[in-house]
């Protein structure tokens, strides 16, 4: 008998970062096989060429907010959908070489995300040492390995596996981040209601008086919290902005589809992100009885009366 295929995998890479460790979380090590990317884009456009099925990259931070090339790989270029979100605690650890003292250290060098994370700790234990961006947290402890530079902050388990050793632990500005991750694949099959879900899209909207308002003013009438909004520039287009967010429910909802289906006619372009089930652990807000599903075929049976001349 044939067999299927293995799912195929690309993460946020080289070996270590937190990517591969939000990867591990969410998927068995049986159940796929994963390569690493060099950069968020080059993981999603492994995706959309079809070189992998899905690909896990980091889409927010707790202390940091959103990760701009996952934010906008996501919202230009051809369709891709989040089908999974993937919460991951992260700490840092400063990492040198064996033997390298404080004073030895000429530069550090990591994420920009995880350098704004620990700037200011950072300053503290080695004042006036310049940081570098790396690629990625692991890809900073493998350049300070290669030595090529003298420190990388990165997950204690990045330090450990290219045989760097802590200077300091714990080097984050504000213990207790969370990384949200997601894992994108090219459109399909959407993962099925749960009851507890999120959507999220990217609404672009032309420079005039309310746009946002009108925007929010859909779901808000439809009993659908959002959960995230941020406003993003289009790049392509002077002065025309898109809004990045997430909301409560899914796509099969019917609040959440005619709220969808209202966006269109108001907005300039809606691009859907995927409605996967929510994981963040917070409880989603209970839907209105009047923004249930019965309460919606009820009113469109009453309305199709209405047309039939049943008055
Ligand atoms: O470099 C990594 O290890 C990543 O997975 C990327 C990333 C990010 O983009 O925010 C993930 C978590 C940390 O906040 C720092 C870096």
């Amino acid at each position: 008998m044939p067999q299927t295929p293995p799912t195929r995998f690309a993460y946020l890479g080289p070996e270590g970062t937190f990517a591969e460790a939000a990867l591990s979380s969410a998927v068995a090590p049986a159940d796929g096989v994963r390569q690493p990317a060099a950069s968020v884009p080059a993981a999603l456009a492994a995706v959309r060429a079809g070189e992998v099925d899905a690909a896990l990259v980091p889409l927010e931070n707790s202390v940091e907010g959103s990760v701009p090339a996952t934010m906008d790989g996501l919202a230009d270029g051809d369709p891709l959908v989040i089908t999974r979100e993937v919460f991951l605690p992260v700490s840092f650890v400063l990492a040198v070489r064996p033997g390298t003292r404080p004073e030895d250290v000429r530069d550090v060098v990591s994420h920009p995300h995880a350098l704004a994370q620990t700037a200011r700790t950072v300053a503290e234990r080695l004042p006036g040492v310049p940081t570098l961006p790396a690629s990625s947290t692991a890809a900073a402890a493998r350049s300070v390995a290669d030595g090529e530079h003298d420190a990388a902050v990165c997950a204690p388990i990045a330090a450990e596996r290219y045989g760097l050793v802590p200077l300091a632990e714990d080097v984050a500005d504000h213990p207790g981040a969370v990384t949200r991750f997601v894992l994108v694949s090219r459109p399909g099959e959407l993962p099925a209601p749960t009851g507890d879900d999120k959507t999220s899209l990217v609404a672009v909207v032309t420079d005039r008086t309310g746009a946002l308002l009108d925007v929010l003013r859909e779901f808000a009438v439809r009993g659908i919290s959002l959960t995230r909004i941020e406003s993003r520039p289009t790049r392509d287009r002077l002065w025309v902005y898109s809004f990045s967010l997430d909301c409560e429910g899914h796509v099969a909802e019917a609040r959440v589809g005619e709220a969808l289906a209202a966006l269109h006619r108001v907005c300039e372009d809606v691009r859907f992100l995927g409605s996967y089930p929510r994981a963040d652990g917070r409880a989603s807000r209970p839907v209105p009885d009047e923004a249930a599903d019965a309460a919606f075929t009820d009113a469109q049976e009453w309305l199709a009366r209405l047309r039939s001349g049943q008055v």
